[in-house]
């Protein structure tokens, strides 16, 4: 199987999208409910109840909205951190989703203590294949108690701060316990040492897996995410 560096990552998702002329929103769609799939077999309910999805300003948080929204209707109770909104279409829409499905947002960051105690798993869709370090102000919060929590972290598509290619690079970066990747794994993922190594977004058309020689492993059945 390949390993993505971020310009492949890049040109895949424009493929995807003028070649093959899919939209944002059903990509996010299958992409976040592929990441609720992966993150229900490794974390049942009944153990792993109350899920912090924290979602970032771009299409990882977009995934992130959308798999929050798939785990309400999974016997989950998760609450959303989205510390910087964007304002389009795309994300009101999936945020006006999850209010509507009675899924809470928090108003302010969490704390360290807080989520500890509130919290059994957190989502990681903070950033993902387009992040250029290093953390704005606004994540550094967010980052910190991710580094420091002891509660598991799934991460989606790339643990958040990693740099995409190189990994873990920085002594701050935290180390989540699951990473769902999507589409295919990006090369920073051959460092990822958690527990669960998910590959979730069943949507790759085979020529475009060919023409990158993805060389995907196969999924089973009609399941949406695959255990690498
Ligand atoms: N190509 C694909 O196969 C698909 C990709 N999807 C998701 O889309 C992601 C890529 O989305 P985007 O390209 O929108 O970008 P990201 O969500 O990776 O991040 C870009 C956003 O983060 C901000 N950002 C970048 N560096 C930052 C920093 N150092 N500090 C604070 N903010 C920073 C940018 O301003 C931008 O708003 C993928 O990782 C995946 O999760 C899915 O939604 C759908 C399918
Ligand atoms: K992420």
């Amino acid at each position: 199987m390949k390993f993505l560096t971020q310009t492949e990552a890049v040109k895949i998702d424009e493929e995807l999208f003028n070649e093959y002329k899919f939209s944002v929103d059903q990509l996010m769609e299958l992409a976040g409910l592929s990441c609720a799939h992966a993150i229900a077999k490794c974390y049942p309910a009944d153990c792993f109840k109350r899920v912090l999805v924290c979602c970032g300003p771009g299409n990882n948080g977009g995934d992130g909205l959308v798999c929050a929204r798939h785990l309400s209707f999974m016997k989950y109770e998760p609450t959303i951190y989205y510390p910087k909104p964007t304002a389009k279409p795309l994300y009101e829409n999936l945020s006006h989703q999850c209010k509507s499905n009675g899924i809470s947002f928090l108003r302010s960051s969490p704390t360290l203590e807080s989520t500890n105690e509130c919290y059994d798993l957190i989502v990681d869709a903070l950033f993902g294949f387009s992040f250029k370090p290093p953390v704005r102000e606004t994540f550094v919060p967010i980052t910190e108690i991710l580094l420091n929590t002891k509660i598991p972290i799934a991460s989606i598509d790339i643990p958040s701060g990693w740099d995409v290619e190189k990994g873990k690079i920085r002594e701050n970066d935290f180390e989540p316990d699951m990473l769902i990747s999507l589409t295919a794994p990006k090369l920073c993922a051959k460092m990822f040492k958690g527990k669960y190594h998910y590959l979730g977004g069943r949507f790759v058309p085979p020529a475009l897996q060919e023409k990158f020689q993805l060389n995907l492993p196969e999924y089973h059945d009609c399941d949406m995410c695959l255990k690498l």
